[in-house]
């Protein structure tokens, strides 16, 4: 069932267009990856769909929800920058959060120590100022704010962008364990981040939807391989037959390998497999080596 549908979304400021008609939808208990460079649009996108910015045309639907109803109840969203009240302890931090998302001061203290303990701050640091937490800690805390009133949807902006090793684990550990209870979107410009923890991804680029689907589709799709030849002789005498094989689609030589892309790996490979052996190639390296996730990143990007 789809929880959240996006038609033709379109923010411009004056006449520049930044985020131009996008449109996607996605179900429950789902973590989305909006992925795109630096300036794609993310964070423009993220604050329409939280309802902190008004969009310029198109139309955002959330479940039943009614059009031009209110659904900031239904969602949380965590600021690429968030700002705390550095002085308040993380459990003062969270009761007036709860506060703030019109619960009870009895409902707002309960949820703040169930919360807390969800995101894995500890007994002791509850009670310290926040002034005092790491990253990592502060990045677990805003996700607990943003969650305070359980929203279906969880926005999250750039969550493990400024955190060292161990808190982009400890941020990442907690989304994966978060997407059991509600759907996850979060905007990141690194594949690997998208990579571990998303069913899905949105790959925006100048403010449109370039591609989306689930990682195994984007990769069979943009997966391309490369093979590398070398052999004790002039690589240029095999190049021309090498150029020939209907499927080879590009070739170039660096040094002493060719590297071969073609349409059909597998029928390059055994094409050239089959001349190489027929006239007895003085073959020094023949390996096939897939394109690396980043490399259909930059691919897709880049056309
Ligand atoms: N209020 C504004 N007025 C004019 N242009 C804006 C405004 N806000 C954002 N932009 C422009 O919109 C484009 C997209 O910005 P946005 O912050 O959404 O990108 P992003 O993908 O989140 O990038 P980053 O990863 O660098 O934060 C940028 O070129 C930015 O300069």
């Amino acid at each position: 069932m789809t929880l959240l549908s996006v038609e033709k979304l379109t923010k411009k400021y004056g006449t520049k267009t930044i985020i131009n008609e996008i449109s996607f939808a996605f179900g429950h208990h789902k973590c989305i990856a909006l992925i795109g460079p630096n300036g794609a649009g993310k964070t423009t996108t993220l604050r329409m769909l939280a309802g902190l910015l008004k969009p310029t045309e198109g139309s955002i639907q959330f479940e039943s929800v009614a059009r031009n109803k209110d659904i900031r109840h239904l969602i949380g969203y965590l600021p690429q920058y968030p700002s705390f009240h550095s002085w308040m302890t993380g459990k003062e931090f969270l009761v007036y959060s709860g506060r703030l998302a019109n619960l009870s001061k009895e409902e707002a203290t309960n949820r703040a120590d169930s919360l807390l303990t969800e995101v894995g701050i500890s007994k002791d640091a509850q009670t310290e100022r926040i002034s005092r937490y790491s990253g990592g800690m502060k990045q677990r805390l805003g996700i607990a704010q943003a969650i305070i009133h359980k929203p279906k949807l969880l926005i999250l902006d750039e969550p493990v962008a400024s955190l060292d090793p161990l808190g982009r684990r400890e941020v990442l550990v907690l989304m994966e364990k978060l997407k059991q209870e509600m759907t996850i979107l979060f905007s990141t410009h690194i594949l690997n981040d998208a990579d571990e923890i998303s069913d899905e991804l949105l790959l925006l680029n100048n403010g449109e939807i370039i591609e989306s689907g689930s990682l195994q589709e984007l990769r069979r799709k943009y997966q391309t391989a490369v093979i590398e030849l070398s052999v004790e002789d002039d690589l240029k005498l095999y190049h021309e037959q090498i150029t020939s094989i209907p499927v080879v689609s590009q070739t170039n030589i660096e040094r002493d390998i060719l590297y071969i892309t073609a349409t059909d790996i597998k029928t390059a490979r055994e094409n050239i497999l089959a001349m190489a052996t027929r006239e007895n190639w003085p073959i020094t390296r023949f390996s096939v080596n897939q394109a690396s996730l980043e490399d259909m990143f930059m691919r897709v990007v880049n056309n």
